[in-house]
């Protein structure tokens, strides 16, 4: 036998041992930033090692299939009190008991809270092993456990990427079952209707084959129009939001950016002309990731460069989930050349009125001192966010999910809805 062959085998035989004697953690979530990030613990030791670091916000035992809330401080020493290794702030996590072997922690996707996590697990004797180690299928709960659909997976996918924890708790949703647990319903009774109709042709068909069936299709339809709607939002959970900041030159696009942003981004002069280029920034906005970009003011120009900067100005707005569209009450509004694009008008430097504004549903801003600013942050939120899904709903979060979703709308005939529901559940057959 040669060597080679001798250390797979030790390797594999070692790999055995971990899986079934050990108690072993890793990082399910990819690396990078994301929103939250889950760690699976498995073993016989699962519970005392999770239990040495964390305190449920409840006293009450955890079962399995239940959820806590509570503080990760690491592990305690002999009296009961986090251990002077642990100098680190707690940090507030989640821990589900999938069963008695297998828990998940849910913590901030930062590397600093998942590696500390990680550290804690290994100080209380809990190895850290990759993905080829993992005694269990990814989010598989139990051995008897129902194997996961693929709208399942695609939404465990979404979430890793999610950066905020409102886009996250969208996916989150998705991964507990909420668009799963639709189709599987309306899978049930497209399957039962086209059983009865099937039943009712062999039986010769008397002309009351629908009485009484539960396929109530304008329902189905009427809740799926309901879903497409939050596709827009679904299917770019983990991209920001683009805002557009446009206008004339010197109306102070830049200040206001940099009024939104908390710091200066841009430069801002008095000089008319100075954004030439296209210019982005990241921020969250009432938990919405979003991207900020200014432009060069919009004119009529005959310099070259300047022109370029404006087409790219006006590439850039065409191009928005919303356009702030930034007037003075000392310049002319110019013609909207993003009409399709949703906005809000914006007069800053009202500090110079002399008379009240014509249009009273512009939102006043000075961004040389910040007055108006938080006026401005919760109206592009609301704009951005009228159509969020509330908790719990489905949402389909790619392009086969839509797909899937508007087949639907396109027939009433149970057999083929049936067919269409088994493809969002688990893909084409
Ligand atoms: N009085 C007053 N001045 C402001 C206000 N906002 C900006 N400014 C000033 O207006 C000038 C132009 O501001 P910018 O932010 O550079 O304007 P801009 O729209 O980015 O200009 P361009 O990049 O040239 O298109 C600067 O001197 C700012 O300090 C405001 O609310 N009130
Ligand atoms: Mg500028």
């Amino acid at each position: 036998m040669s060597s080679k062959k001798n250390s797979n085998e030790d390797k594999a035989n070692s790999r055995k041992t971990l899986a079934s004697d050990s108690t072993v953690c890793t990082q399910f979530t990819g690396s990078g930033r994301s929103a939250i990030a889950v760690i699976g613990v498995a073993g016989p030791d699962a519970r005392c090692g999770v239990m040495q670091c964390f305190t449920a916000a409840s006293s009450r035992e955890m079962k399995p299939h239940e959820i806590r809330y509570g503080d990760w401080h690491g592990p305690k020493n002999r009296s009961g009190n986090p251990s002077a290794t642990a100098s680190i702030a707690s940090e507030s996590i989640v821990v589900i008991l999938r069963h008695e072997a297998l828990w998940e922690i849910h913590c901030h996707g930062g590397s600093a809270a998942i590696d500390r996590i990680m550290l804690d697990l290994n100080e209380v004797g809990i190895t850290s092993v990759d993905h080829q180690d993992w005694p269990y299928p990814w989010f598989a709960a139990t051995a008897d456990s129902k194997p996961e659909s693929r709208l399942v997976r695609e939404a465990t996918e979404v979430l890793t990427h999610c950066q905020t924890v409102r886009t996250a708790a969208v996916a989150m949703d998705q991964v507990r079952g909420a668009m799963h647990d639709w189709a599987s319903r309306w899978l049930n009774v497209a399957d039962r209707s086209a059983i009865l109709r099937a039943a009712d042709k062999s039986a010769g068909d008397d002309g009351t084959q629908d009485e009484g069936t539960p396929l109530d299709i304008d329902d189905l339809h009427r809740e799926v129009q309901a879903i497409l709607a939050y596709a827009a939002i679904g299917v770019r959970l983990t991209a920001p939001f683009r805002v557009v900041l446009s206008g004339r030159p010197n109306v102070g696009k830049s200040s206001l950016i940099n009024a939104i942003l908390g710091y200066d981004r841009s430069i801002a002069t008095a000089m008319a002309g100075t954004t030439r280029d296209v210019l982005h920034a990241e921020t969250v906005i009432d938990g919405l990731p979003i991207r900020l970009t200014d432009t060069a003011g919009i004119h009529d120009s005959g310099e070259s460069i300047e022109r370029e900067g404006i087409s790219r100005a006006m590439r850039e707005a065409s191009a928005a989930d919303l356009v702030l569209a930034i007037q003075t009450p000392d310049t002319p509004a110019i013609a909207d050349p993003t009409s399709q694009v949703p906005r809000i008008d914006v007069l800053n430097k009202s500090d110079l009125l002399t008379t009240p504004p014509p249009e009273t549903d512009w939102i006043q801003t000075i961004a040389t001192t910040g007055e108006g600013i938080d006026r401005l942050l919760s109206e592009i939120a609301n704009r951005l966010a009228g159509t969020f899904p509330p908790a719990k709903s489905p949402v389909p979060l790619n392009e086969r999910q839509v797909r899937c979703l508007e087949s639907l709308l396109d027939t009433s005939e149970p057999m083929r809805l049936a067919a269409t529901l088994k493809e969002l559940l688990d893909g084409p057959s």
